[in-house]
């Protein structure tokens, strides 16, 4: 396969090469391939093993790696015998990404609960696209913008509970911990919209019992490479009772403990929903379990259509049928959802509570000001500095800025963009791309480490029509979120609870990076990109209340 990989693509590379005016040109290599091959190899060893990148892999240091490879040699390399690394958009994510390549078995190796996929790990379009449709619409934007449940959990979690704890950390004067607060406050927000309010969690009050559970996910992420990227090694492992050489036994057991926790919610949202149906009840406002309740309906009615109806002959047995089902989709939208938003928030408080960057702190919060309602989901998605902060955060620190493995069809091409040519690809060749390189294109992003929110903003443009068409390729090349029938089902609630998190904070504190607070503010370098932290510390912040 890699030889023919190699002839296939090695016409394709040299014409690639050859193009001055392509999207990707900007990226032409500094020294040529060493190997003949055609496609620059990332590493000497990348035709021949996969070793060179399961190294870095199973350190979380790959996205880095692969984004060095990049800049040394162009756009389009090989990083293992069967696996390329592709950073561009036209004949890159336009066409991985736009349907036919599937995921493969690189998620579903390691993102199963309890033993059923959700949408995220299967493998194929069909069921995918099937799950897909029964839950986006309670992620529309313009569900979400309309939802009196979510306007009564943002002010509930927001003023009742988060504000006050902060207020009281403020009076302390001391520096507080805030990847943990960020943490509590995006899961609170994710369990209380996919749940209902009265039976999600409530970490921002109960922080012995949230820091419990993040260390335990936390411990989860560390060893995923094992299922992962060495699949059979760690079942063979498994199979003897040794395991344990490569993952601690305390991992399983909080794998465990989060999967029982999301049980423990879907139970009671069951409850909520079947005392809604049975009794008329009238519930409190924001109790209503959004997310599960749309699914668990959606799988009824379609199992309703089936057979299945007459042997289960009940809801309740219907229910009890397609649980874990229902678990396992709600325990991957919990996790993605809290993890994601926290460290993106993480990353935005750093930003804006150092010194060089006072101008934005003051300039969002003279913003805020004007604002005549803090939950109104519609008012604050108006808010350019706000809009400009946030995107410039996401582009620079994406929480998921590394690979999105996808796996080549039969007669699969890169694509063409009106000046490039793309041969064919033999199947089962495993392509990715990464956020982080696509998101720092110098010709896209002038100086791409600077975080700079007025790139997204008129006033850094000679004309409007200047700043529209800046606009315009920067959001081709934005894939914080993903891009294709796989992005990001909960974009907008996420750009939402992050928009009403930044707002309420910023608008009764100011904040500032306690002394070495900030030390810990590097990215880890795997597909999740969390702070690494130092000393067990990630992100301090002195408070002063306004
Ligand atoms: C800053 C916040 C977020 C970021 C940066 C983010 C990013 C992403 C990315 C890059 C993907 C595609 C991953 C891949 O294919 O490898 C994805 C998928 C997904 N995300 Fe998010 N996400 C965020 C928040 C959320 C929230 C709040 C939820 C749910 C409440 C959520 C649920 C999901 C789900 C279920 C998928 C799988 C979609 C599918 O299979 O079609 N995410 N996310």
């Amino acid at each position: 396969m890699s030889v023919m990989l190699s002839c296939v693509l090695e016409a394709q590379n040299k014409h690639h090469l050859r193009q001055s005016t392509c999207a990707i040109s900007a990226y032409q290599p500094k020294e040529e391939s060493t190997a003949e091959l055609g496609i620059p190899s990332a590493h000497w060893s990348a035709p021949l093993s996969r070793l060179w990148i399961l190294f870095y892999r199973s350190r979380e240091e790959d996205t880095p790696a692969i984004h060095a490879a990049h800049e040394r040699l162009g756009p389009i390399i090989r990083i293992a015998p069967d696996e390329l690394s592709i950073n561009s958009v036209d004949g890159g994510i336009r066409t991985i990404y736009a349907g036919g390549y599937e995921k493969g078995d690189w998620y579903s190796n390691m993102f199963t609960n309890y033993g059923v996929m959700p949408m995220f790990a299967m493998p194929n379009h069909g069921p995918h696209s099937k799950r897909k449709r029964m839950i986006s619409n309670i992620y529309a934007k313009t569900t979400l913008q309309n939802s009196q449940p979510l306007n009564v959990i943002s002010k509930t979690l927001l003023d009742d509970r988060l504000i006050p704890r902060l207020g009281d950390m403020a009076k302390d004067g001391k520096s507080v911990e805030f990847y943990w607060i960020f943490a509590a406050v995006a899961m609170d927000f994710v369990s209380a919209y996919v749940f209902g309010l009265g039976q999600s969690t409530n970490y921002v009050q109960a922080p012995i019992e949230g820091d419990k559970f993040f260390q335990d996910y936390k411990a989860r992420q560390r060893y995923q490479f094992w299922p992962q990227d060495m699949p059979r090694l760690t079942s063979f492992l498994g199979k003897v009772g040794l395991q344990s050489l490569i993952i601690p036994a305390w991992v399983n057991r909080a794998n465990r403990d989060i999967e029982a926790l999301i049980l423990r919610m879907c139970d009671k949202a069951e409850k909520v929903v079947q005392n809604c149906e049975c009794q008329n009840e009238k519930l409190e406002e924001g109790s209503w379990p959004n997310v599960y309740a749309q699914l668990r309906n959606a799988l009824l009615k379609e199992a309703s259509t089936k057979a299945d109806l007459e042997a289960l002959s009940s809801v309740e047995g219907m229910v009890q049928k397609q649980r874990l089902t229902v678990a396992s989709e709600m325990l991957d939208h919990t996790l993605a959802g809290f993890d994601t938003s926290s460290i993106t928030l993480t990353f935005l408080a750093w930003e804006l509570s150092r010194p060089e960057n006072n101008i934005w702190q003051a300039r969002l919060r003279d913003e805020i000001a004007n604002l005549d309602d803090k939950h109104d989901a519609k008012a604050i998605d108006t808010l350019p500095i706000l809009q400009a902060i946030l995107m410039e955060s996401l582009r620079l620190h994406a929480a998921i800025p590394g690979n999105q493995p996808r796996i080549t069809p039969a007669n699969a091409t890169l694509g063409a963009s009106p000046d490039t040519i793309f041969s064919q690809l033999p199947p089962g060749v495993r392509v990715q791309s990464q956020a982080w390189s696509l998101h720092r294109h110098p010709s896209v992003f002038p100086k791409p480490e600077h975080w700079d929110p007025s790139r997204w903003l008129p006033e850094s443009y000679p004309s409007q029509d200047a700043f529209e068409a800046a606009q315009k390729e920067m959001l081709r090349w934005f894939w914080a979120f993903g891009s294709g029938g796989r992005m990001c089902v909960g974009s907008n609630l996420a750009m939402y609870d992050m928009k009403a998190i930044i707002v309420a904070i910023w608008s009764s504190f100011g904040t500032k990076v306690a002394e070495r607070g900030g030390d810990g503010m590097v990215h880890r370098g795997g597909y999740v990109a969390e702070p690494v932290g130092k000393d067990g510390k990630f992100l301090e912040l002195a408070l002063e209340a306004l």
